[in-house]
């Protein structure tokens, strides 16, 4: 078993509560990993021997980024709804169908081509950890095969049948094929269950549908996650709460009865609120306000949610500048949601922090500090390191 030494890290960021700060962070530090595992982290001048060694020579380092919320496996192009939107088109959610067509098309190949060249994008950002979404397929042997490609890629993925309703089909009917022969062909292929709950959208879920997804997908052991309250006050942050799912996801708009019930919540397990700052550049709508929620004692994540629609960026660097410049987060709180928040909202211990015992996924910096990271907005800085 090869013991592998990085040393000369000018700051590392661990979360260990042994370390300074916030973020547990150590200056010259050093770290030592065996099969894959952080072992010893420690000053580097009292670092023990080790088979190889390497140094960064002063760079920062932290967790690897942990994108709790990704629609990865796509086909197709909708860069014109994107300029339609800049130009003052709303986005409701429609141009999902366009996707669905274009991927219900495309050969297996095709898919897993394209999601190896976007996992390959986040790595080079320095994402170590990724959840994957179906939700365009929306018929039975899409869904599932969608899943199963990005089963190639992660064990966290997530089935979203009930991303939303196609064009000419009933609704009660497209609720009913979810939660049953689609249910239980894509059950085997996911980790999680999730449901876009948005009642001031045609195309998404009401509460009751989403109830009615949600408490299916349970039963048949899946862990739940929500979309909601993105383009509206709504019942998904309720819902999640109700349901005990990981994850609110989006949660743009929300009152205060919601941020009251996700704190109550939140000392027993409640839901991670996941902020998805790039959908609001990509759509030109308001941030959302992760302050309110840090606040009022919710834990907070960044994800990037790439998709073709509402943002097609892999990059967990540009979620964090925006944390800082527009959700009123400090780089501190910024940089602990796109880590060690993340690995909360999958409900992961051994990611999203670089304790010992903690799996080795580091992100290199080329910069002094974790403070670039908001600081130089969209200078490529931040890299998966290989150990
Ligand atoms: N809001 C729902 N689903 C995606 C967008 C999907 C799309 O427009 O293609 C989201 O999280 O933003
Ligand atoms: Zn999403």
């Amino acid at each position: 078993m090869t013991a592998r030494l990085v040393t000369g890290i000018g700051e590392l960021v661990t979360h260990d509560e042994r370390f300074a700060g916030p973020l547990g962070v150590l200056r010259d530090a050093a770290l030592v990993v065996q099969d894959g595992v952080v072992v010893w982290v420690g000053p580097a001048s009292a670092a023990p021997a080790a088979d190889r060694a390497r140094d960064l020579g002063g760079r920062a380092v932290l967790p690897g980024f942990v994108d709790s919320h990704t629609h990865l496996v796509f086909a197709g192009d909708r860069s014109d709804e994107f300029e339609a939107r800049m130009a003052g088109a709303p986005y409701t959610g429609g141009g999902i169908e366009r996707t669905v067509a274009a991927t219900r098309a495309a050969t297996d190949d095709e898919l897993r081509a394209r999601l190896a060249a976007l996992v390959a994008e986040a790595h080079a950002q320095g994402t170590t950890t990724l959840e994957v979404k179906s939700g365009y397929g929306l018929d039975v042997p899409t869904e599932a095969r969608l899943l199963r490609l990005a089963g190639e890629v992660t064990a966290e993925t997530t089935f979203l049948g009930a991303h939303v309703v196609p064009t000419g089909v009933d609704r009660a009917d497209y609720v009913a094929l979810v939660v049953g022969p689609m249910l239980d062909a894509c059950a085997p292929h996911a980790r999680w269950a999730d449901v876009f709950c948005e009642p001031s959208s045609p195309h998404a879920f009401d509460e009751d549908e989403a109830r009615t997804v949600l408490t299916a997908a349970a039963r048949a052991g899946l862990g739940l996650r929500v979309h909601g309250n993105q383009l509206g006050p709504g019942p998904g942050a309720r819902l999640a709460v109700e349901l005990g799912a990981a994850s609110l996801d989006h949660g743009t708009h929300l009152t205060d009865a919601d941020v009251a019930a996700l704190a109550d919540a939140a000392g027993h397990g409640g839901p991670v609120v996941t902020l998805l700052p790039g959908v609001e550049l990509s759509t030109r709508s308001p941030f959302p306000d992760a302050r309110r929620l840090l606040d009022a004692g919710v834990e907070v994540a960044l994800a990037t949610d790439c998709n073709p629609g509402t943002c097609f960026s892999t990059s967990m660097p540009l979620m964090v500048a925006l944390g800082v410049a527009h959700l009123r987060m400090t780089t501190d709180q910024a940089v602990r949601a796109a880590t060690l928040g993340g690995a909360h909202a999958l409900r992961r211990d051994d990611v999203g922090h670089l304790r010992i015992g903690a799996r080795a996924d580091l992100c290199v910096l080329d910069a002094p500090t974790y403070r670039h990271l908001a600081y130089r907005p969209g200078v490529p800085i931040a890299h998966a390191l290989p150990v």
